[in-house]
């Protein structure tokens, strides 16, 4: 067998948001959560990461490069996903490249990985969930693990809580599990994407100037001082699991909602309960808010859900199309772009929800008029205050990409093209 083959596998795995969220650990090593958690899983090609793994005999110890920089593997929940995967590691023949691995090989084998978000990296968006998850989910395919995902989202769990949640599209539930090896915890699909495929989310990126707190030292903080954590996760969450359950198999978005936005303002009173205090939302998040319970109030049903997670990022799913043009049109009323920000780079993702609510430039978005529930309540406006918006929706889990012109390394030499 020649020496010096260089064998990859490149994939793709979406970002996701929680509906019911994931605050506190009973097991600070193996990330084991106090309670269960829901998630909309986000579509890839606004949110994703793209990480190629590589393998070969000629590299001399495992690297990683993130956006194009080396960064070091050495971190503990790095060491326990490589070790996790590589303890699964299958035999493995390439007969036109000549290559030969046998299990008991991988041990003795180093890794290369390259890994790209397209979107900002430690933003508030969610980038470890979708990092670990794809990187566990690309070297299980290099390394040929015969494991299904549920059983792969355990060992990215192991990376960061919400990334075993990535490992499927559509709406997905993580179960806590009662095993102290945590073997059963683990993610599982509820519904895939297409069962509920009017929804339409939009992100509003907040400017933020605060040093935020990380959510593994936050939510450490919380289960060390918080009772109305222990509340939440022994009487409120297992109740509210069943119900965005059955609101979610039945498309009952006036439910969906009303949970949606429940959990996340519960998620933040725990975070001010807990001692000293943690603030992620700002003044900004509030006024999202606002805008949003004014609206589904004066309509008599919900139309629109928020969320919110460790930042002031707001998250806000529409319950379909027409409503998301109106949604967008009264964000762009009170949050306009500064004037020297073009439109195009102001609302990024899906445009074409721009162009359904007639919006083509920033002439378009200073001529917009009050909506309704603010006519007679002085119309306040603040621009810059959200550095921009992502139009998405739900969508699928992590695939291969067989294509090599898609690898982030060479397939020559193991390093990043
Ligand atoms: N593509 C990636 N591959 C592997 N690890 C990644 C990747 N992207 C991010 N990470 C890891 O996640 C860390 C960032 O996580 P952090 O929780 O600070 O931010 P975030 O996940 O973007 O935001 P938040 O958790 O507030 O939603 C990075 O320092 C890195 O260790
Ligand atoms: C508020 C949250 O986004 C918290 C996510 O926490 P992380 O998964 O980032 O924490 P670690 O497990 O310590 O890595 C809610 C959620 O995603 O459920």
């Amino acid at each position: 067998m020649a020496e010096n083959w260089v064998l990859t596998a490149t994939a793709q795995t979406p970002t996701n948001i929680a509906v019911i969220k994931y605050w506190g650990k009973r097991d600070e090593t193996l990330i084991l959560p106090v309670n269960d958690s829901i998630s909309v899983t986000l579509d890839p090609s606004h949110l994703c990461t793209t990480t190629t793994v590589a393998v070969s005999p000629t590299f001399q110890q495992d690297r990683m490069w993130l956006n194009g920089k080396e960064v070091s593997l050495s971190g503990v929940r790095y060491q326990n996903c490589l070790r996790e995967i590589r303890g699964r590691a299958g035999d493995l023949e390439d007969k036109e490249k000549g290559i030969k691995i046998e299990k008991k090989d991988w041990e003795k084998l180093h890794v290369h990985v390259s890994s790209y978000n397209n979107f900002p990296t430690a933003a508030g968006l969610a980038s470890s969930a979708a990092g670990f998850a794809c990187l566990v989910f690309a070297l299980a395919k290099l390394m040929n693990v015969k494991e299904d995902h549920s059983k792969l989202s355990a060992i990215a769990r192991q990376g960061s809580g919400s990334a075993c949640r990535s490992l499927f599209g559509g709406f997905v539930k993580w179960v806590m599990g009662k095993e102290e090896d945590g073997n059963d915890s683990l993610a599982v699909q509820l519904v895939d994407e297409k069962h509920w495929d009017d929804l339409v989310i939009i992100i509003a990126v907040v400017s933020s100037r605060q040093k935020e707190t990380s959510s593994t030292t936050g939510m450490r903080e919380s289960v060390e001082t918080s009772l109305l954590l222990k509340h939440r996760a022994e009487e409120i969450v297992p109740k509210r699991i069943l119900q965005m359950e059955e609101a979610i198999k039945n498309r009952d978005f006036a439910s969906f909602a009303q949970l949606t936005c429940a959990d996340s303002n519960q998620f933040h009173a725990v975070c001010l309960d807990t001692s000293p205090p943690i603030f992620y939302m700002n003044d900004t998040s509030h006024r999202i808010i606002s805008c949003v319970e004014k609206w589904n109030r004066t309509e008599g049903s919900p139309q629109v859900a928020y969320t919110f997670d460790a930042g002031p990022n707001a998250v806000l799913i529409a319950r379909d199309r027409k409503t998301a043009t109106q949604l967008l049109q009264r964000l762009l009323f009170h949050f306009p772009p500064k004037p020297d920000t073009d439109l195009n780079s102001y609302v990024i993702g899906d445009k074409s929800i721009l162009k359904d609510a007639g919006l083509e430039g920033t002439k378009d978005v200073e001529a917009l008029l009050p909506p309704p529930e603010v006519v007679n309540a002085p119309a306040q406006k603040y621009p810059g205050d959200v550095s921009y918006f992502i139009c998405t929706r739900p969508g699928e889990g992590p695939v291969l990409l067989s294509d090599e012109s898609l690898s982030l390394l060479d397939p020559k030499t193991g390093l990043p093209k």
